[in-house]
C-alpha cells in the first residue's frame, strides 16, 4: 500500500471525435485516489480514448479535463509524472535486458518505498532470466513486465488498458494478486471487456452511457 496523497480527475462534459464521429459525449465524472474504476465497453468503443484523454495524451473534442494533488490544481502537461500506465500499445524496449529495462524506467518513476529491482524480478518469477533480452520474451512474460512497472512505480494514478491480454489463468491470477498487494489507496482506472480483470472496481463506467447523445453547445 502506498502513502500517496490524494488527486482527482474530473471530467466537464468531455467529448471525443475522430474526423466526423463523435466517440462519446457529455461525460461528467470524477475520479479519486482510493478507489477503482472499470471503464467498459466493447471492442472499438473507445475505452483506450477515454484512457488517452485522462492521462492527458490526448485532448478532448469538447470539454474540459482537470487534475488536483494535494488540492492544488495541476496541469495536464504535468500529470504524467503522477501516473502508471501499463497498455497493449506502449511498448517495452525490446533490446534491452530486464536488468536494463527496469533501470531504465525507474530513472522516470520513483519505486514504490520498500521496494527494490531484486523484489520486481522475484515478483515476476524471472531470477534466471534478469539477463535476458526483452525481444527474446514470450508475449506472456512481456505483459507481465508491463503490469510489474506499473504497480511498482510509486505514483498516485495507476491505469491499465486490458491488464490481463496474454495473460494464461495462472497469469490472470497472479495480475489479482498484485491489485490486492499494490493498488489500495490509489487511483485505479482499468479498460475492459474481461470481468476477472475489473469485477472488483466500485465504480463502472459504460462508454455506451455517453455514445448518442446531443452535442451541447
Ligand atoms: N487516431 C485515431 N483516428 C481515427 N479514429 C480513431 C483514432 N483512434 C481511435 N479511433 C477510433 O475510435 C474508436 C474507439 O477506439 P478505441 O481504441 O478507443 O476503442 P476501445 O474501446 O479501446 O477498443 P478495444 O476494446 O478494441 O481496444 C474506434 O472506432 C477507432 O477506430
Amino acid at each position: 500500500m502506498t502513502n500517496e496523497p490524494s488527486i482527482t480527475i474530473y471530467l466537464n462534459d468531455v467529448g471525443r471525435r475522430f474526423n466526423r464521429d463523435w466517440i462519446f459525449k457529455n461525460i461528467n465524472y470524477t475520479f479519486t485516489s482510493g478507489n477503482s474504476y472499470a471503464i467498459l465497453g466493447s471492442n472499438g468503443s473507445g475505452k483506450s480514448t477515454l484512457l488517452q484523454i485522462l492521462n492527458g495524451s490526448l485532448g478532448p473534442s469538447k470539454g474540459k479535463i482537470t487534475y488536483t494533488f494535494k488540492g492544488e490544481a495541476i496541469a495536464t502537461e504535468a500529470i504524467y509524472e503522477h501516473l502508471s500506465l501499463a497498455a497493449p500499445y506502449l511498448e517495452l524496449i525490446e533490446d534491452f535486458t530486464l536488468n536494463e529495462m527496469i533501470d531504465f524506467h525507474f530513472k522516470f518513476k520513483p519505486l514504490l518505498p520498500g521496494t527494490s529491482k531484486a523484489d520486481i524480478i522475484t515478483l515476476l518469477n524471472l531470477n534466471t532470466s534478469a539477463n535476458k533480452l526483452i525481444k527474446y520474451f514470450s508475449s506472456g512474460m512481456k505483459q507481465r513486465l508491463k503490469l510489474a512497472l506499473a504497480f511498482c512505480s510509486d505514483t498516485a494514478i495507476l491505469m491499465l488498458d486490458e491488464p490481463t491480454s496474454n495473460l494464461d489463468t495462472q497469469g490472470i491470477d497472479w495480475y489479482r494478486d498484485l491489485v490486492q498487494q499494490f493498488a489500495a489507496g490509489r487511483l485505479t482506472i482499468i479498460c475492459s471487456n474481461q470481468l476477472h480483470e475489473y469485477d472488483f472496481c466500485k465504480h463502472q463506467l459504460h462508454i455506451a452511457d455517453y455514445k448518442n447523445q446531443p452535442v451541447t453547445q
